[in-house]
């Protein structure tokens, strides 16, 4: 486990994922710390590396057995499935044709995973939309991860630098998030976020947990949530023994814990997680006209394997450009490699 093997999904390959990948593995020190190859599809990766210019230093190196990876500065190692027809591959489109590629990426990630032949795995953004007209009805990984580990409990992480989030619910619309929000679910989320914690290195983590209402409803005024579902949910959490606290004002909450007051928020739907780590790690230059940082990690937890991802998405409007930024990627290996050796 000294250099753990990752497999990373190519993502969509009209999306900016596979120039992503090259950028992140044209740096040798990642082989330093771990065995990473790409999932997906060689001709897509060879055109990746054209279109940064990287064709001198790296070679696309077609695999379809993990004994055959060379795991070697200068080489991706690519398992190639064979799934995109180059002439139709067009930059920036949502197509049934890249919506398969990235899923057929995933599952065979899952698999490798599931088998034992990688230690971890990274995906890339996919296209939900994409996924969807490919007749793969899921909303995300996410979903994927858990029907084809088995996984049922389970949640989405999001860090950046001390922030991490957890969500009661994801992808889901306002109204049924609302409705999610039960005594059980959020117990079990508590639960897996104190556990994630452990799993990153941090001893006697404190679990922060949000409101759903403005005010955390005021007493019932706005909203009966927090007396009914989210507090005794947190008395059952510390009755276990686990450092839970709240519910805490969604608006203030993510503050305290980036302040050092929580090591891990659960927060009660996707947006009001996912809204303070992107301000904080997706950074934008009014005058450069482009995105100054894009950091962030996306986890499954709960899963029998390991899972990190970019937290951005697809980034259609630089896909073909060559100028989209690798650090979220970069940080989903790092915590892919840390995951790995703490297992
Ligand atoms: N992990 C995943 O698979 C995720 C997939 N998505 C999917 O991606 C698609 C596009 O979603 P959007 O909401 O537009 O989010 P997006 O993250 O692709 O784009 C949001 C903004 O961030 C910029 N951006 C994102 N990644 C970047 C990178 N690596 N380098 C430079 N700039 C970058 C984009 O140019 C855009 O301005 C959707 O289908 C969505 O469902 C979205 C989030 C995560
Ligand atoms: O869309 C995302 C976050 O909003 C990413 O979701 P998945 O990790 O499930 O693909």
């Amino acid at each position: 486990m000294d250099r753990p093997i990752l497999a990373i999904t190519m993502g969509d390959p009209a999306g900016s994922g596979p120039e992503i990948s090259v950028k992140a593995l044209s740096n040798d020190k990642i082989y330093q710390k771990a065995r990473p190859l790409i999932i997906g599809d060689a001709r897509v990766m060879e055109k990746a590396v054209r279109l940064v210019g990287l064709e001198r230093k790296l070679t696309i190196h077609e695999i379809t057995d993990i004994k055959d990876a060379r795991f070697t500065p200068g080489y991706i190692d690519v398992y190639h499935l064979e799934l995109v027809d180059m002439e139709k591959l067009e930059y920036g489109k949502v197509s049934a044709m890249c919506g398969n590629a990235a899923f057929h990426s995933v599952k065979k990630a899952i698999r490798l995973a599931m088998d034992g032949e990688v230690d971890a795995t990274v995906t890339n953004a996919l296209n939900k939309e994409a996924l969807n007209l490919a007749g793969h009805h899921y909303s995300g990984h996410t979903e994927i991860y858990a029907r084809f580990t088995g996984a049922e409990k389970y949640t989405m992480l999001l860090a950046h630098e001390n922030l991490r989030v957890v969500h009661v619910s994801t992808h889901v619309s306002l109204r049924d998030a609302c409705d999610k929000v039960k005594k059980e679910r959020v117990l079990d989320v508590i639960r897996i976020a104190e556990k994630a914690c452990r799993a990153l290195g941090i001893e006697n983590p404190k679990v922060g947990v949000a409101g759903l209402n403005p005010h955390c409803g005021e007493n019932g005024l706005f909203g009966t949530e927090e007396i009914t579902e989210i507090q005794p949910a947190i008395k059952a959490a510390q009755d276990e023994g686990i450092l839970a606290e709240g519910p805490i004002p969604p608006d203030t909450v993510f503050s305290k814990a980036r302040g050092g007051m929580y090591d891990i928020v659960v927060a009660m739907y996707h947006d009001q997680g996912h809204i303070p780590l992107k301000v904080v790690g997706f950074v934008y230059d009014r005058d450069k006209r482009e995105w100054n940082a894009v950091k962030g990690v996306n986890i499954t937890l709960g899963l029998p394997i390991i899972r990190t991802s970019v937290d951005h998405g697809t980034a259609f409007g630089h896909a073909g450009k060559g100028n989209a930024n690798a650090a979220s990627l970069e940080n989903a290996i790092d915590y892919a490699v840390t995951l790995a050796k703490n297992r």
